[in-house]
């Protein structure tokens, strides 16, 4: 087909009557511009949507649900469309309703976890799992790995739980299994052979359990499909039509689950389906490839690139007006990204006009930056903007400290999304692991958990004596209790696991589906647990503060328990869990809250605000220090910072600090080099206090008041900043470059100068002889061959054929390369 090769827009159909079979009405086609609307109203089997931040992508996604439903194409349960977040599919849901103007039931608007696992509670019997199956959090892994480590004592071959971890989850996204892995394992090796026991150990421990792990939830799904023909031709025939947004963040086991959903059912013919074009589900994705931010954990932006290849026929089409961001904010992101080697170049324009500066900040600290955060949403929201259309955004959750220290002493409302979640905390995890241990009685985890939680004089030699009791006999954990006096462990602790026992069969027969009256709700359920076990009465007898805190929060757990009874009268526990177990970080996001978000520069991928404030764009901080060994990995760190630019639409401000405390230790911190990318004309830099004054709105000197503490904290002196920390750029030889970090550095400097400067370590590879044949490593672009050198002294060139990105001319004396 003519259109499969090169992207390009076909004709635009702009008049509803010219696509009379989809029927779509002015409605759904007004404030959409003529390239939306080709993407809106086009009907085939794969469209493929790639455009830039902002430009209605998730926008498009919407309205083609709605025109489909609107147009009688298709029933709302014949619609399956994948977002990223739990929160951005209640957001989709709720404007597809608003766009029909009623609630179409039956429709599945999820994310891919949420889709699987209601696939998975239908249909994991056919694969050995009941319905009632837990699903383990990074939590729940790890703590499995941990003890499997231990078990096999395979620390001693020097791995760690987050190095198992991680390689198991990176199998699963690439749709290995322990059996397939070791297939092709090179068993010679102790230390693969080992890992490969590991991984056998952790998969068989899920299996008894009756649980799945986070990434099982896709990968199990496609082998389901794959094993069980029939099942995934039920789901074919159902859904017609699958949307998928941020298809650029798809890993393979995901982009796999797709190209089953897709397919046409095997006995189309039988069925007289054969009508539908093809017979498989019609396909839309959106995607750009400039925010894909997770090849960490396996999203390959392949996908994106070869969807033409993958969906022969697919039509392409590009958007490339923002509607989001001013333009100045929208000129630095494109700038930043261009610096970027494999990729298409888009530009983004917008009509919204130039708007404000970017506003830049240099800080002593990061309590200082923390400051200056404050300062200016104090003057946003004195401005008339409210605090929920403002976010602050970092790269890893530790940077969080310091501004939330600041902003309780502002008083600013805020709320962070993610870090340690009210699910994460210890107290809640038990709370939740009662409750799996009733809807799961095979969920050994679970049980260990609360065994001996609150105390009950139950040590780790009974626990390990019921579990093994458990295998030699093969019967769950569960069962293992109930026949605890066969074990001879004493009459005290016999007695307290049969209390326990009976307590879990209490709460579970009020959770049978058989019961009079029908399943109890969750928090008759959470009562009994919490109250029989006596785990909220043993923390409030606590002498330890903490533990009244933690007794909060459980009540806060059984307040959240009735609030889902409320929304859902028929919910069960099942549906209790799983919910919890699916909320994704940004699903703490309540917009109507009035606060200020925090959150990581992950989180906030897909979300908009009106004011951004990106902290700490330091060097080891953004790119992060763990991507410098990545091959790609300062690419992917600069898409990020891409992502957080495009967030804004009419205010943006970037900060960092000269000194940033990490680990109980302070270090000195360098400006990104990603900030010399953003021209200089944009951007705005207020200088830190104590380099010069910040004007009249700085009222706050270092040394008065509470700004001596921050100062203090980090040797900075009072006010005049002068310690260790130079103040000027005159001091300490590593903050040479100081005028560029706060103003603008005078007449704009060569940008390999500048990139020298902020990297902090002069790049000079001086007299670094390489002749034709050489093979080199480059930061960004990998491994090359040298095939000429040209020009001489500083001026030498070397033209470099390199395997990911072809041909590269390098300047030898500056480029950030080594011999290898
Ligand atoms: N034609 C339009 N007219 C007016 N506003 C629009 C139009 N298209 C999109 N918008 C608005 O622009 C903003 C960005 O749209 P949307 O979130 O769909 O973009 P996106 O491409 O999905 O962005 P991202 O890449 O960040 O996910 C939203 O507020 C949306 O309502
Ligand atoms: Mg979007």
């Amino acid at each position: 087909m003519s259109d499969t090769t090169t992207p390009r827009l076909q004709p635009v159909v702009v008049d509803p009557s010219s696509s009379s079979s989809t029927g779509e009405d002015d409605e759904l086609l007004a404030g959409l511009n003529p390239e939306q609307r080709e993407a809106v109203v086009y009907r085939g089997q794969a469209l493929l949507i790639v455009a830039g931040a902002g430009s209605g992508k998730t926008r498009v996604l919407t309205h083609r649900i709605a025109g489909l439903i609107k147009s009688a194409e298709a029933w709302p349960s014949q619609i399956l469309a994948i977002t990223f977040t739990n929160k951005a599919a209640a957001e989709m849901r709720e404007r597809v309703g608003h766009l029909l103007g009623q609630v179409a039931e039956g429709m599945w608007i999820s994310t891919f976890h949420s889709a699987c696992v209601r696939i998975l509670r239908r249909e994991a019997e056919n694969f050995g799992f009941t319905k009632s199956f837990t699903i383990y959090d990074s939590a729940d892994s790890r703590a499995l790995v941990k003890r499997i480590i231990k078990d096999l004592q395979a620390d001693t071959f020097g791995f760690t739980v987050s190095q198992v971890t991680a390689k198991i989850s990176k199998l699963k996204n690439e749709l290995a299994d322990a059996d397939s892995y070791a297939r092709q394992a090179n068993f010679n090796d102790p230390q693969e052979a080992m890992f490969v026991e590991c991984f056998r150990a952790y998969s068989r421990a899920l299996r008894e359990a009756n649980a799945f792990d986070f990434d099982d939830l896709i990968s199990q799904t496609v082998f389901l499909f794959r094993a069980f023909p029939q099942v995934a031709e039920k789901y074919q025939r159902r859904f017609r039509h699958i949307l998928v947004d941020e298809y650029q963040d798809t890993n393979h086991a995901q982009y796999s689950l797709i190209r089953e959903l897709t397919k046409a059912p095997e006995s189309n013919e039988l069925s007289g389906l054969a009508s539908f074009g093809g017979g498989g589900a019609s396909l839309t994705v959106v995607g750009d490839s400039d925010q894909s931010i997770y090849a960490f954990r396996g999203a390959d932006i392949r996908n994106i690139v070869e969807f033409e290849r993958d969906f022969p026929g697919a039509r392409v089409v590009l958007l490339e007006q923002n509607y989001r961001s001013t333009q100045n904010i929208l000129s630095a992101a494109n700038a930043v990204i261009s610096n970027n080697f494999d990729r298409k170049d888009k530009k983004l324009w917008t009509a919204v006009g130039d708007g404000e500066k970017i506003v830049g900040f240099t800080g002593y600290s990061g309590h200082d930056e923390a400051q200056f955060v404050a300062d200016e949403i104090a003057k946003l929201h004195e401005g008339g903007m409210a605090y929920n259309q403002i976010a602050v955004f970092y790269r890893t959750n530790s940077q969080t400290r310091a501004l939330e220290e600041i902003f309780i002493r502002s008083a600013l409302p805020y709320r962070v999304l993610g870090g340690t979640k009210f699910y994460e905390r210890a107290e809640i995890k038990d709370a939740m692991a009662y409750l799996s241990a009733v809807a799961n009685p095979f969920d050994g985890l679970a049980l260990r958990r609360i065994l001996n939680t609150p105390k009950r004089g139950i040590g780790p030699a009974t626990e390990t004596a019921l579990a093994a009791f458990a295998e030699r006999n093969e019967i769950s954990y569960r069962e293992a209790m109930r026949r605890a006096k066969e074990l001879s462990l004493g009459p005290k602790v016999t007695g307290a696991i049969l209390q326990l026992a009976g307590l879990l069969d209490d709460a579970s027969e009020l959770v049978d589906p058989a019961r009079v009256g029908g399943e109890a709700p969750v928090s008759e359920v959470l009562q009994l647990l919490m109250e029989k076990s006596a785990y909220v009465a043993t923390l409030r007898a606590s002498r330890d503060p903490q533990d009244e805190a933690r007794a909060e929060n459980v009540e806060e757990l059984l307040a959240v328990t009735k609030e889902f009874n409320r929304n859902n009268p028929d919910g069960t526990l099942l549906d209790f869990l799983t919910e919890v177990s699916l909320v994704a970080a940004v699903d703490d996001l309540d917009d109507s809250s009035g606060t200020v978000s925090l959150m990581t520069l992950h989180t906030a991928k897909g979300l908009e605000y009106d004011a951004v404030f990106l902290t700490g764009v330091e060097e080891d901080l953004l790119p992060h220090r763990m991507s410098a060994g990545e091959p790609g990995g300062p690419a992917e760190e600069r898409r990020l910072f891409y992502v957080g630019i495009t967030r804004a639409r009419k205010r943006l401000f970037i900060s960092l600090a000269m000194t940033r405390a990490q680990f109980g230790e302070t270090a000195v911190a360098m400006p990104s080099r990603y900030l010399q990318e953003i021209p200089a004309e944009l951007v705005e830099w207020i200088q830190s206090p104590g380099m010069a004054s910040r004007g009249g709105s700085d009222s706050r000197a270092l040394g008065g008041g509470r700004g001596g503490g921050y100062g203090s904290r980090f040797g900075a002196g009072s006010g005049s900043g002068s310690a260790s920390v130079s103040s000027g750029g005159s001091g300490s030889p590593r903050f040479g470059a100081a005028g560029g970090y706060g103003l603008p550095p005078g007449p704009p400097r060569p940008k390999t100068e500048w990139a020298n400067r902020v990297t902090g370590q002069v790049r000079d590879n001086g007299d670094l002889t390489l002749v034709p044949g050489d093979r080199i490593k480059h930061a960004d672009f990998g491994e090359g061959r040298v095939n000429q050198v040209t020009g001489e002294g500083a001026k030498r060139v070397a033209h470099v054929n390199f395997e990911a990105v072809g041909a590269k001319k390098l300047l030898i004396k500056i480029a950030p390369i080594e011999k290898l």
